[in-house]
């Protein structure tokens, strides 16, 4: 058993959260750190019942908190935000228990998460209607916008926290309750947020946490005509079964799936500073993200040069338990995760690319940060996520033939390219079919700022005003009858 040694010990919970109770099951599943497989606590496996439970009692719940004025809902929501500051070192030792990201990641991803929730709160109080000009002289035209109702939430293992705050804070600041179940491998920090929103004053069943089964979770979130919006974060295949199973009641949908980011590297780039994006776009969460640079097109002229540069920042990086003392890099999430990285690497390399720096597990569930050289739009690194730590490097000479390979993909999350020519910025990052564009930035994602992507990426924005809107429904209304007598 891990030991988390937590200030608080009360926001380790092995109960779920439903319709402002805290309930337990028959039966549970464990929840283990991927560092050494130990087990660090238990939670209860619920299913369809539960769901349901927690879907009337968010229906109930709804009106009444829609009915709170505005600056109510963000005074709790601040509240709220506040509390997840106070714990950020007991939330990111939960994190990094039950994940695997060095520590330091999972203080910085309290952080991040608890932004949405206070982005949001201050956003409750702008969200506004309009008045349209009426083509009648004896009537008005008035929109006004509310809240879309009970929400339901499947949010992935990589950011337990942020990828739960950035659905819930838009959801709750626009007066919907929201229901989520997180996923199997981190639901402790999913309950621990549920522990701080009951404390901050959620109203009971504004805001629940299921855990267990995800295909019975699931099938009663996406069949329950009480549930008027589904938002998801994971795979683009589990994204795509969801939205199939949610168009018998046409729910509204928000979707976060798969990336393939290409990370475009010219030869009038800043090397040094390529090399310092590509490390943070790359290596952060040992390359877990859906934003994560995956494929690393690098122009012939400096090729040679980069390749060099990232493989001598690379063998700065440190594998180890995230506890550890100077740890970059955890371990991947699992068995699975770190088969499909071997994967990869051996195709790669049975098609012609070459080792740089890497290419060796190394235990449990660890993995060499590599980088691998020869990389050709034949491998498999070059059309699927890796979703690890892997930097394969592809070669082109023209600008065109850049913007044709990253573009030659059915994703398009996050893209990413360093060039100082002003015309070829302007040329390139609007010429990349991607739904967020770093330019001369590894690292892009702030609440201030739409997150999402277009093709198979994914459907809506999170994070920024846009954010919002996924949350509220328009209603127009027509007033006539405005003559004088
Ligand atoms: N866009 C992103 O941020 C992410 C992308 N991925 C990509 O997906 C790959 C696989 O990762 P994986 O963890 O399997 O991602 P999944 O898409 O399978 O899991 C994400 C969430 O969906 C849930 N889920 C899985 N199947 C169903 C279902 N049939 N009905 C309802 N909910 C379901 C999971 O629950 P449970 O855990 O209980 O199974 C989890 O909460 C990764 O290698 C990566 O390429 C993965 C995670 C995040
Ligand atoms: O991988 C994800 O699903 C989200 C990426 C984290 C972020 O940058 O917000």
């Amino acid at each position: 058993m891990t030991t988390l040694a937590l200030t608080d010990p009360t926001l380790l919970k092995d109960t779920c959260y439903v319709a402002g109770e805290w309930i337990g099951g028959a039966a549970t599943l464990a929840v283990t750190n991927p560092s050494d497989g130990g087990v660090i606590g238990r939670v209860p496996k619920l299913g369809a019942a539960e769901t349901r439970r927690a879907i009337e009692a968010a229906e109930t719940a709804q009106k009444l908190w829609a009915k709170r004025t505005a600056k109510e809902r963000a005074t709790i929501l601040r509240k709220w935000f506040a509390l997840m500051m106070d714990n950020q070192e007991d939330l990111a030792r939960i994190m990094t228990a039950e994940q695997g990201k060095p520590l330091a990641e999972s203080r910085g991803e309290i952080a991040y998460g608890a932004s949405f929730i206070e982005f949001f709160a201050e956003e409750a109080k702008r969200i506004y209607g309009e008045t349209i000009p009426s083509p009648w002289p004896n009537a008005r035209m008035i929109v006004i916008r509310q809240p879309l109702g009970v929400v339901a939430a499947i949010t992935p293992w990589n950011f337990p926290n942020a990828m739960i705050t950035r659905k819930a804070g838009p959801a709750l600041a626009a007066g919907c309750a929201f229901v989520c179940k997180p996923a199997s491998e981190t639901p402790l920090s999913a309950l621990a947020i549920a522990e701080l929103g009951e404390r901050a004053g959620l109203p009971p069943g504004v805001f629940s946490v299921i855990t267990g089964s995800s295909r019975e979770i699931g099938a009663e979130m996406t069949a329950n005509p009480i549930v008027r919006g589904l938002t998801f974060t994971g795979s683009t295949e589990v994204g795509r079964t969801l939205m199939a199973q949610c168009a018998p009641t046409i729910k509204k949908l928000g979707l976060e799936l798969g990336g393939n980011a290409p990370f475009i590297v010219f030869d009038d780039a800043d090397l040094d500073a390529a090399v310092q994006g590509a490390m943070a776009s790359k290596y952060r969460n040992a390359g877990q993200t859906c934003v994560c640079a995956n494929r690393l097109l690098v122009q012939d002229g400096v090729y040679e040069a980069f390749a060099d540069k990232l493989a001598a920042a690379v063998r700065t990086l440190k594998v180890g338990d995230g506890f550890g003392d100077g740890v970059t890099t955890g371990p991947l999430i699992n068995e699975a995760a770190v088969a499909k990285v071997e994967e990869h690497v051996a195709d790669a390399l049975a098609k012609g690319a070459r080792i740089v720096v890497g290419g060796k597990a190394l235990g449990g569930n660890f993995y060499q940060p590599t980088v691998l050289a020869g990389v050709t739009p034949d491998m498999a690194v070059a059309r699927e996520e890796t979703f690890g730590p892997v930097a394969p490097l592809f070669r082109f000479k023209t600008e065109d033939e850049a913007i044709a390979m990253a573009n030659a993909t059915e994703f398009g999350l996050a893209c990413y390219f360093y060039a100082r020519d002003i015309g070829r910025v302007w040329r390139v990052a609007e010429g990349l079919e991607y739904g967020m564009v770093g330019i001369n930035e590894g690292i892009i994602s702030t609440a201030e700022a739409p997150f999402g992507g277009v093709k198979e990426s994914g459907i809506g924005r999170e994070g920024s005003r846009h954010g919002v809107e996924e949350y509220l429904e328009m209603k127009y209304m027509l007033m006539g009858g405005l003559a004088a007598p």
